[in-house]
């Protein structure tokens, strides 16, 4: 791709993306420019381990791009845009990576009526397993939102939406390996209580996170499914899932996705 791309944001999503597009070498160095508000030490240690341009003059990143992508947090989406829509032009393709502003919302702060493709992505993007849900907005046509799919499947796979389940996209595969780690911090937790040494903890656990993964993806079966074949009568997992049961963990789970789905919705309209 011969695009040259600018990044409003150089905080974590930003970062997970230009490692990805870059490991997967769908771009070069030189393509990307990322900018941030005023830390200048962030920027540097950017350029350091990705070798992109970097710079805080917002002219400079964002006049000559071919595609902007904004990745500021929702709360920095009106200043931000603000002081970048000067230099923005309807023939650049915007990608928002932020959580719950709608592609419309931009549109008015920008004031053209600009293509812009809303994603979310995941911070797993850093090692090209991002699970990245795409919708577009009203005057992204359909060559824009090829591209945006080429883009994120190069760094995971990708998945068209309708712009309302954003939320709740948000909540499963963009917060969703959140939730995984904080298993495996109580998992860490519980081995280590029990006497195991840590490093075989760790070891053992992560093969464990990637082997479910896996038999989730190769298999064939149902989590449910799976989840019966570890179940022996009497045995331990029984043991261990009558008292995830007992503690409601399924309903905590539901009620924890549908808070962040909410929150999704609150960001969207603040
Ligand atoms: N962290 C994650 O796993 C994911 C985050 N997102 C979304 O991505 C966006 C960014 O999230 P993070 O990278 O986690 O945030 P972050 O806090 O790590 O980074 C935000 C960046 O925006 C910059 N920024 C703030 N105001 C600015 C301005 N006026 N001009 C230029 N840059 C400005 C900050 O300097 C910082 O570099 C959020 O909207 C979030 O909802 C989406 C998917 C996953
Ligand atoms: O926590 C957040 O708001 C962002 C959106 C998805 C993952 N992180």
């Amino acid at each position: 791709m011969d695009k040259k791309i600018a990044f409003l944001g150089a905080g974590s999503v930003a970062e997970a993306i230009i490692s990805g597009m870059i490991r997967s070498e769908v771009v070069n160095q030189e393509q990307i420019i990322v900018t941030n508000r005023s830390n200048q030490e962030r920027l540097e240690q950017m350029k350091n381990d990705y070798r992109v341009q970097c710079t805080t003059d917002k002219k400079e990143a964002f006049r000559y791009a071919d595609i902007v992508v904004l990745a500021v947090k929702p709360n920095n989406v009106k200043e931000s845009l603000e002081s970048i829509k000067a230099y923005l032009n309807p023939n650049q393709l915007i990608i928002s990576v932020i959580a719950g502003v709608t592609t419309e919302s931009i549109r008015t702060k920008i004031g053209i009526d600009a293509a812009i493709v809303r994603v979310m992505p995941n911070t797993s993007a850093s090692i090209g397993y991002s699970a990245t849900a795409i919708t577009a907005g009203k005057f992204a046509s359909e060559q824009q939102v090829r591209l945006v799919e080429s883009i994120f499947q190069s760094i995971g796979i990708t998945t068209i939406v309708e712009e309302d389940d954003m939320h709740i996209v948000t909540a499963v595969s963009g917060s969703g390996p959140a939730y995984v780690y904080y298993l495996v911090e109580a998992m860490e937790k519980a081995a280590i209580e029990a006497g195991l040494e840590k490093e075989i903890a760790y070891k053992l656990i992560t093969q464990t996170i990637l082997g479910a993964g896996e038999m989730l993806r190769q298999s064939g079966e149902t989590a449910a499914g799976l989840r019966r074949k570890i179940t022996s009568p009497a045995g331990t997992t029984e043991a261990g899932i009558k008292r995830l049961e007992e503690k409601d963990f399924q309903t905590i789970v539901i009620d924890s996705l549908k808070r962040a789905r909410d929150r999704s919705m609150e960001l969207g309209k603040n």
